[in-house]
């Protein structure tokens, strides 16, 4: 069979996906445009098919993923860049992860996507989406410390990247915490970028192919699945479930909550201008010792929680979204408080932080079981804030926290998510210009 030679013929791999990006991708399946939503943002319905039918747009003032209502199905991932690379390095693969993040977004290949006639060479997309849509697929791109200040923070002249001067003051590494049984294999990195969409395939395919483009640039250092989100992100989405099977979200930021948002959420003025309209996101992998959870009582879980396990609502009394009363008396024991001193939502509440509030983007993940026969499971909590101060303000907080008996965090990684991009533009541009 003849092969016809095509413009990507002339590129290895490590440049397929930049040359075909260039080129643009075609022969992808149509966006229908968005489902009109919740301040601007599309709405999500959840399954494959409801998937096909909108988008979440890339470009924008925000980075998409943040307050776009949750979707269901998380792919995470952390990478590192490779030793002896430079600033040209890291702006072209912001470029061209950018340009194959618009181009996944509306559920279409990257670069030329599947050629038939191109026999001789790896296609420029895996094509395990082919057909699957869009998936409300959002992919949000943050930056790792380590890529200003380098993997030791050491004063040493060390500046690959040439952005050292623009380390945001705020971008103080996260202190160890109290019970920390942190893994290298899942803590930190260079770059994360956290893929979620309808589909657990449309994710994992948007990770391999980035995975794919970073090649010669980037490896991939670890990454994650969820499933189930825990939490949500707009009013019009009803509050899941996390493992322990407690109502998780009810008190989050929401998008919504514009001028909320505003405070806790956006970088504003004290940020350096790149980061300007960005946030900062704080992952940890926590453990839940399940089988535990499952032979407590009842009155153990809600105590614990100092919630109702089905309705949600506080045990000071009312239904789920009614403000928690910190002072009531328990009615049968008058001398303690309903909400117990110890319960995770109370030292988490903003009334015992100082007003400090973050957006919770977490998931459910299983990883399997152990030699034990226990679930390797937990969640992978993910929070936007403005500053990094404030998740390490609440996770000291919650040092006498009642649920520690029951969870241990593994993993954990702090990355600045610069502003979204316009049009015709890359993600981080501003930090090099
Ligand atoms: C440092 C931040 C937080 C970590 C880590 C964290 C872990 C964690 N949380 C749950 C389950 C629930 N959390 C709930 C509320 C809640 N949690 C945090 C912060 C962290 N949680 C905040 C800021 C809040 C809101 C407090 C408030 O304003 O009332 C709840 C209650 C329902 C809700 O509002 O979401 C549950 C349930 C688990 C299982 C977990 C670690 C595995
Ligand atoms: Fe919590």
């Amino acid at each position: 069979m003849a092969v016809r030679p095509t413009r990507r013929g002339l590129f290895g791999l490590a440049g397929a996906g930049a040359a075909g990006l260039l080129v643009g991708g075609t022969g992808g399946i149509a966006a229908a445009g968005g489902v009109p939503g919740i301040a601007g943002v599309p709405a999500l319905s959840g399954g494959r098919d409801g998937g096909r039918q909108a988008t979440v747009p890339f470009y924008g003032a925000h980075q998409a993923g943040i307050v776009t209502p949750a979707q269901d199905r998380l792919h995470f991932a952390s990478f590192t860049m490779l030793a002896g690379t430079g600033r040209d390095d890291l702006i072209a693969l912001l470029r061209d992860w950018s340009e194959a993040a618009s181009m996944l977004t509306q559920g279409k290949p990257v670069g030329t996507g599947v050629e038939p006639d191109s026999l001789l060479l790896p296609p420029d997309d895996t094509g395990e989406a082919e057909g699957l849509g869009s998936g409300h697929l959002t992919l949000t791109f943050g930056l790792g410390r380590a890529l200003f200040v380098g993997a030791a923070d050491d004063a040493g002249e060390a500046d690959p990247y040439g952005i050292r001067g623009r380390l945001p003051q705020a971008f103080e590494p996260l202190p160890s915490f109290a019970f920390d049984l942190l893994a290298p294999g899942y803590t930190g990195g260079d770059l994360c970028v956290q893929a979620c969409a309808d589909d657990p395939q449309v994710a994992v395919h948007a990770i391999r192919n980035l995975a794919r483009i970073a090649a010669g640039r980037a490896h991939l250092r670890w990454s994650q699945l969820g499933f189930g989100r825990t939490a949500s992100t707009s009013r019009a989405q009803d509050t899941p479930r996390n493992l322990f099977g407690f109502k998780d979200g009810t008190a989050n930021l929401m998008a919504e909550d514009d001028g909320e948002l505003a405070e806790h959420l956006w970088a504003g003025d004290e940020a350096p201008e790149w980061l300007r309209g960005g946030s900062y996101l704080v992952a940890r992998k926590i453990q839940m010792t399940i089988e535990s959870w499952d032979r407590s009582s009842l009155a153990e879980q809600e105590r614990i929680f100092g919630r109702t396990k089905l309705a949600g609502g506080p045990l000071s009394g009312g239904e789920e979204f009614t403000e928690p009363d910190f002072t009531a008396p328990d009615p049968e024991q008058t001398a303690q408080p309903a909400i117990d001193i110890a319960a995770h939502m109370r030292l988490a509440h903003p009334l015992h932080n100082g007003g400090a509030r973050m957006l919770r983007r977490g998931y459910n993940y299983v990883d399997g079981s152990n030699e034990l026969g226990q679930l390797s499971a937990g969640l992978f909590f993910i929070s936007y804030q403005r500053d990094p101060a404030t998740f390490v303000r609440v996770q000291r907080s919650l040092k006498p926290d009642l649920l520690n008996e029951y969870i241990r965090h593994i993993g954990s990684g702090l990355w600045a998510v610069p502003a979204g991009a316009a049009r015709g533009e890359f993600i981080a541009q501003a930090l090099f210009e």
